[in-house]
C-alpha cells in the first residue's frame, strides 16, 4: 500500500492495534509509565497480527487531564524506542494533537501522524508537510473535555464530510501527499449514539473520498448504549467486531483496534468468503 504498509494477499484492512501509554494504561497504579510493560504489549499485539501500532500519550477521554508535551514525550518516545529495537520493521503511528510531539516520534520511526484535532493545532499542518509522514485526519466536535457534553449537527454526515474535505484540501495545499493522507469520522468525538451510527451506516461515502479510510469504533461507548450489559470496555469485544467488519466491508483501509487477535481473524474469515464469492 502507500509507503510501508504492504497489501494483504486476501485483500483485508490493515490493522492499527492501540497502544495507550498513560498512566491508567501500564504503571502498577502510580505515577510513572512502565515503558517494559508497554512495550511488551506492543509487541505482543504485533505478534496478535496488527500491521500498525498506533501510540499515544494523552488520554481523550472525556475529562481526561490534559499533558503538556514534554510529559506526552517522555511517554512515547522510549516505547517506540524500545519496540523498534525489537522489532525494527514495526510500522509505528504516533497519536498526538501536538506537533513536536509528531516530529519526535517520526524522528524516532514512526510512520503516521494520527490527529485527532485533524492538523488544526499552530504549525501543524507545516510541521506535517515538513515532516513528509503519512497522516490521519480525524473528525471531532468541539474539544475532548467537553464534546460530549451537547453534541449537535444539522446533517452529521455531511457536516463530518465536509469537514474532512476542507481537512484534507488544506493538507494537500500544504505540501502533503494525497497517498498519504487517511480521514476518519472520529466515531464518538463530539457524537450522540444516532451520530455515530449515521455516520457508520453512511461510511462507504467517506471512502469514496479517493483518501485512506481509517475507522476506530473499538471498545468505544456507543456499543453499551445499544447493548446496556456490554458495561465496561473489556465488555465490548462483539460490538467491536461488528463495527470492524462494517468498516471492511465499507471500504476502510486501516482499522483501529484493541482486540487485534480476534480481529484479525474475523477479517481473515470475511475476506476468505468475499474471495470465495468471486
Ligand atoms: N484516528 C483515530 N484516532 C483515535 N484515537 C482514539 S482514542 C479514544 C479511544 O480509543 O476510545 N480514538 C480514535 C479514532 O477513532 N480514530
Amino acid at each position: 500500500m502507500k509507503g510501508f504498509l504492504t497489501p494483504h494477499p486476501d485483500g483485508r484492512p490493515f490493522v492499527m492495534g492501540v497502544l495507550n501509554v498513560t498512566p491508567d494504561s501500564f504503571s502498577d497504579g502510580g505515577r510513572f509509565i512502565d515503558v517494559d510493560a508497554a512495550r511488551d504489549h506492543g509487541l505482543a499485539l504485533l505478534e496478535e497480527g496488527a500491521d500498525i501500532l498506533d501510540i499515544g500519550g494523552e488520554s481523550t477521554r472525556p475529562g481526561a487531564r490534559p499533558v503538556d508535551e514534554i510529559e506526552e514525550m517522555d511517554r512515547v518516545l522510549p516505547v517506540i524506542e524500545a519496540i523498534r529495537a525489537m522489532r525494527p520493521d514495526a510500522i509505528v503511528s504516533i497519536d498526538t494533537m501536538k506537533p513536536d510531539v509528531a516530529g519526535a516520534a517520526i524522528g524516532a520511526g514512526a510512520w503516521m501522524w494520527n490527529d485527532v484535532n485533524a492538523l488544526r493545532g499552530e504549525g501543524a499542518l507545516d510541521c506535517a508537510a515538513d515532516l513528509q509522514c503519512a497522516v490521519c485526519l480525524m473528525h471531532m466536535q468541539g474539544e475532548p473535555g467537553s464534546m460530549q457534553d451537547a453534541p449537535a449537527y444539522e446533517n452529521v454526515v455531511t457536516e463530518v464530510a465536509q469537514f474532512l474535505g476542507r481537512r484534507a484540501g488544506a493538507a494537500m495545499s500544504a505540501g502533503i501527499a494525497k497517498e498519504k493522507i487517511w480521514l476518519d469520522p472520529g466515531i464518538g468525538f463530539g457524537k450522540t449514539l444516532a451520530h455515530n451510527l449515521a455516520l457508520m451506516a453512511a461510511l462507504e461515502h467517506f471512502a469514496g473520498f479517493g483518501f485512506g479510510l481509517l475507522f476506530g469504533a473499538s471498545r468505544k461507548r456507543f456499543i453499551q448504549a445499544i447493548d446496556e450489559t456490554a458495561a465496561s470496555a473489556q465488555d465490548r469485544l462483539g460490538g467491536s467486531l461488528a463495527a470492524a467488519l462494517h468498516a471492511a466491508r465499507a471500504g476502510a483501509s486501516i482499522i483501529r483496534v484493541h482486540d487485534v487477535r480476534e480481529t484479525v481473524q474475523a477479517l481473515k474469515v470475511q475476506a476468505a468468503i468475499a474471495n470465495a464469492g468471486r
